[in-house]
């Protein structure tokens, strides 16, 4: 009989789910896509059945169209969107849409955390206070939805939550803990001083566990639902960035990880909690137990290429319009964009900021507007490798994961942009490959994940720096680079003006 490991990538814009077998092979993978709401400027919001919904028919799907039997998988585990608050009330039923990682109402609950604790918070959560965290959007429903808060019990995050549904127990693993900001990261517990200071019951906080602690078998009632089976072992997962530098092999200090899915990252592993960035970038404890990462995060990468080709192309295919924008000169015919559609974290926490097209000329075409798309978002995961950079961080090679990655002009531009070697996975599906090694790690098929990653892990095509691509990037970067400082009053006033309607 085969067995195999399902990872489930819960992302925001669709469930990814990957069987492998024993040897790391890839058997089947299949995706379901789910709507995002965004009924405000800043609000983004998901109803958590749409990830039970899509996670189910992605696994049913697999063993109705690609023959794997319900008995052949031995474990699943997740890579889940990281920071969504999800609230049950204490039957744990859904008391509101869950409020994204993407979401910025909180910038008032951002500002009284760090009013009432400052440099204390950074030093016990080894984060600053963000829009997208999960505790100032706890704040925020308790102060704007008071009749939810006084029904809540416990809160979640995305993966946790379909997890909660597949076994019937609360837990949250350490690695998407850390992104709630009511960690104490070198204790690894809840905070108690956080917790009383913004009055949150301890209570509401879920039992912990590691990415690779056994979570429970698949309950009787979800085999019903689901057509699995209850032998199957479900084990805790962790955040998608953590599981994407599981599944990328980022398993030392002197390699990075650039993911382009809806948000961008780059990612850095990190061997001790002291590191200190000093809230400048995030800090996080890593799916691999004991060990942590840091990271900077471009809230829209792949959400700019997405909405620029949703509202200006949208009959064309993807990979058809990023081939026709690759034809364009390098530079875009003089067009830069920002990538700031629904504001910025790193490296600038500013929900309020907006994108800008700069140079706009009337000979530029829409592949030059989708080109200037793609190297803008590129030129703000350079922002985030000056931090580095700035921190006396040295690494030499740049793991490329996520959708952008699907994209051989893509990675050939990340190379030239950072002027580092940029090497492809043969999967671009790394936090899905993350989530099924923690499976197999879980499952006892490998001692560690490191051991797991000889096997499971594959590098693809390397793409090296083109030393005259590189000049004329550092001449555009040095222009990008000072479109934030000159357009943020400018955006902050816009988005003033609408708020007034
Ligand atoms: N063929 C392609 N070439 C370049 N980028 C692509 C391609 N297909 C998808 N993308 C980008 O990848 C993004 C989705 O990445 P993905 O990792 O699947 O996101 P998430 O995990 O957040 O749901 C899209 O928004 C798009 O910008
Ligand atoms: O907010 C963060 C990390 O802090 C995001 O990276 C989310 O975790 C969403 O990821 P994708 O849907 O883009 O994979």
């Amino acid at each position: 009989m085969n067995e195999y490991v399902i990872g489930v990538d819960l992302g925001t814009s669709a469930v990814k789910v990957s069987a492998m077998d024993r040897s790391g092979k890839i058997a089947a993978q299949q995706s379901y896509d789910y709507p995002l709401s965004q009924p405000k400027p800043g609000y983004s919001e998901q109803n958590p059945q749409d990830w039970l919904y899509g996670t189910t028919i992605g696994i049913d799907r697999m063993i109705l169209k690609d023959g794997i039997k319900k008995e052949e998988i031995k474990g699943i585990s997740f890579s889940g969107q990281m920071h969504g608050l999800v609230l049950l009330d204490a039957d744990n039923q859904v008391l509101r849409p869950a409020i994204l990682w993407n979401d910025t109402r909180t910038t008032k609950q951002c500002q009284e955390i760090m009013d009432k604790l400052g440099d204390r918070f950074v030093d016990i959560t080894g984060n600053k206070p963000l829009e997208g965290f999960t505790l100032p959007k706890l704040l925020w429903v308790k102060e704007n939805e008071p009749e939810i808060w006084a029904k809540a019990k416990t809160f979640l995050l995305p993966k946790d939550y379909v997890r909660f549904c597949m076994t019937g127990n609360l837990g949250m693993d350490y690695s998407d803990a850390t992104g709630t900001v009511l960690l104490d990261i070198k204790q690894g517990q809840w905070s108690r001083e956080i917790c009383e200071v913004f009055d949150i019951p301890m209570s509401m906080c879920p039992p912990l566990m590691k990415s690779v602690d056994y979570a429970g078998n698949v309950s009787a009632s979800y085999a019903m639902f689901s057509g699995l089976s209850t032998a199957t072992k479900i084990y805790g997962g962790g955040g998608d960035n953590a599981c994407g530098a599981v599944g990328a092999g980022i398993l030392h200090p002197n390699m990075v990880m650039s993911s382009i899915g809806t948000s961008g990252v780059v990612l850095k592993y990190e061997e001790n909690a002291d590191v200190n960035y000093h809230g400048q970038i995030q800090y996080e404890c890593h799916a691999i137990p004991d060990t942590y990462y840091s990271m900077g995060v471009t809230l829209a990468a792949g959400h700019s290429l997405n909405w620029f080709k949703h509202k200006f192309d949208p009959d064309e295919d993807f990979s058809m319009m990023v081939e026709k924008a690759s034809q364009r000169p390098l530079g875009a015919n003089g067009l830069i964009f920002t990538p700031y559609v629904v504001g910025e974290r790193t490296p600038y926490a500013d929900a309020d900021i907006r994108g800008s097209f700069i140079g706009v000329d009337s000979m530029q075409d829409r592949y030059d507007f989708c080109r200037a798309v793609m190297e803008g978002i590129t030129f703000s995961f350079r922002d985030i490798l000056n931090i580095y950079d700035q921190n006396g961080q040295e690494f030499d090679t740049v793991v490329a994961i996520g959708g952008g990655a699907k994209s051989d002009f893509w990675l050939q531009m990340q190379a030239d942009i950072f002027n580092k070697k940029v090497v492809a996975l043969t999967n671009e599906q790394g936090p899905g490959l993350g989530a099924a090694m923690i499976a197999a790690v879980g499952l006892g098929w490998f001692e560690s994940l490191q051991n797991c990653a000889k096997e499971f892990v594959h590098f693809g095509k390397e793409y090296l720096p083109k030393p005259a691509n590189v000049a004329k990037y550092d001449e555009l970067y040095a222009i990008y680079h000072q479109v934030y400082g000159q357009t943020k009053d400018l955006c902050h006033a816009l988005l003033n003006f609408r708020r007034e309607d």
